[in-house]
C-alpha cells in the first residue's frame, strides 16, 4: 500500500539563539508561503524564544515548538515546562526523546512515552526521537535498539497526525558523519515495518524524519531515500539560508 506523506523539515535550535536571532526566523517565515504547499516546516527554538517566534509566525504556517516537556501538566518541578505551557505559549509541537535528553538526562523509553502522551493531551504534535550509538551500530545492534526505543517510546494512541518519528543515529549528530544511503534506507524501512506491525495500515502514514548532520550539500541525497519523509536539522537550521535550502531539497 502506498501512502502520500507530505515532507516535513524541522529545525532544532538546541541551546542556541538569543532575541538577536529573531531576524533569521523572520526570514524563514517570509520565505515559507512560496513552498508551503510542498513541505511542512517546524522550528524548535530554546523555550525563551518560543512566544516571540510563535507571534512572528502567526498566520504564516511555520509551526513553532519546544525541545522537551514534562509529563505532568503542572506541579513542583523546578525548571521544567509542561506540554500545556508550550501550547499556552503558542507552540504547536514538542520534541521528546532527543538523544541529548536520553543521554545527558538519562531519560528512559518509559519517561519519553509519558512525555509523548503529554504532548497528545495538550494537542501538540510530538516528535519522538530514536537512534543508536556508535557502539550499538558497530556491534550490529542498531535495528534492535531502534526497535526497542520505538516500542517503548510511542504511546498506543499515536496517530500520523499527532506523532512524527525522527531517526537520529547518535554518532551522526553534530559530527559531520552520516550513515550511507543504504544504511538510512535499511533503518527507515525497518521503522516503517515496525509502525505497520503495531498500527496496521495507519503505520504507513506516519512521517519518519532522518536527523544527523543534514546540510544543504547532502540533503537532496538523504531526503530522496525511500521512507525518509523529511529531516530533523540541528546546526544547519540556525541560519535561514541553509535551513530553507534543506526545506527545498525535501520536495525537489
Ligand atoms: O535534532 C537535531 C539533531 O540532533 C541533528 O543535529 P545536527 O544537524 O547538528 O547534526
Amino acid at each position: 500500500m502506498t501512502v502520500a506523506r507530505k515532507p516535513l523539515v524541522a529545525g532544532n535550535w538546541k541551546m542556541h539563539g538569543l532575541a538577536s536571532s529573531a531576524p533569521e526566523f523572520v526570514q524563514m517565515v517570509g520565505a515559507y508561503p512560496a513552498i508551503k504547499d510542498k513541505v511542512d516546516l517546524m522550528v524548535f527554538p530554546p523555550a525563551t524564544l518560543l512566544t516571540s517566534f510563535a507571534t512572528a509566525t502567526r498566520g504564516a504556517g511555520v509551526i513553532v515548538g519546544a525541545q522537551d516537556c514534562h509529563p505532568e501538566a503542572s506541579g513542583a518541578f523546578t525548571g521544567d515546562i509542561s506540554a500545556e505551557m508550550v501550547r499556552d505559549a503558542g507552540g504547536g509541537a514538542v520534541i521528546v526523546g532527543h538523544s541529548e535528553r536520553r543521554g545527558d538526562h538519562r531519560e528512559t523509553d518509559q519517561l519519553i512515552r509519558a512525555k509523548a502522551k503529554a504532548a497528545l493531551r495538550a494537542k501538540l504534535i510530538g516528535v519522538v526521537c530514536v537512534g543508536e550509538t556508535e557502539d550499538e551500530r558497530k556491534s550490529g545492534r542498531a535495528l534492535e535498539v531502534v526497535g526497542r526505543q520505538l516500542a517503548g517510546s510511542l504511546p498506543d494512541e499515536s496517530s500520523p497526525e499527532t506523532i512524527v518519528v525522527a531517526y537520529e543515529p547518535v554518532w551522526a549528530i553534530g559530527t559531520g558523519l552520516t550513515p550511507t544511503v543504504d544504511e538510512v534506507a535499511e533503518t527507515h524501512r525497518f521503522i516503517r515495518d515496525e509502525l505497520a506491525r503495531r498500527f496496521g495500515d495507519t503505520g504507513r502514514a506516519f512521517r519518519v524524519l532522518y536527523g544527523g548532520s543534514v546540510k544543504p550539500g547532502n540533503a537532496a541525497e538523504l531526503l530522496a531515500v525511500a521512507d525518509v519523509d523529511g529531516a530533523l536539522v540541528g546546526g544547519a537550521s540556525l541560519k535561514a539560508e541553509s535551513f530553507l535550502a534543506i526545506a527545498r531539497a525535501a520536495f525537489a
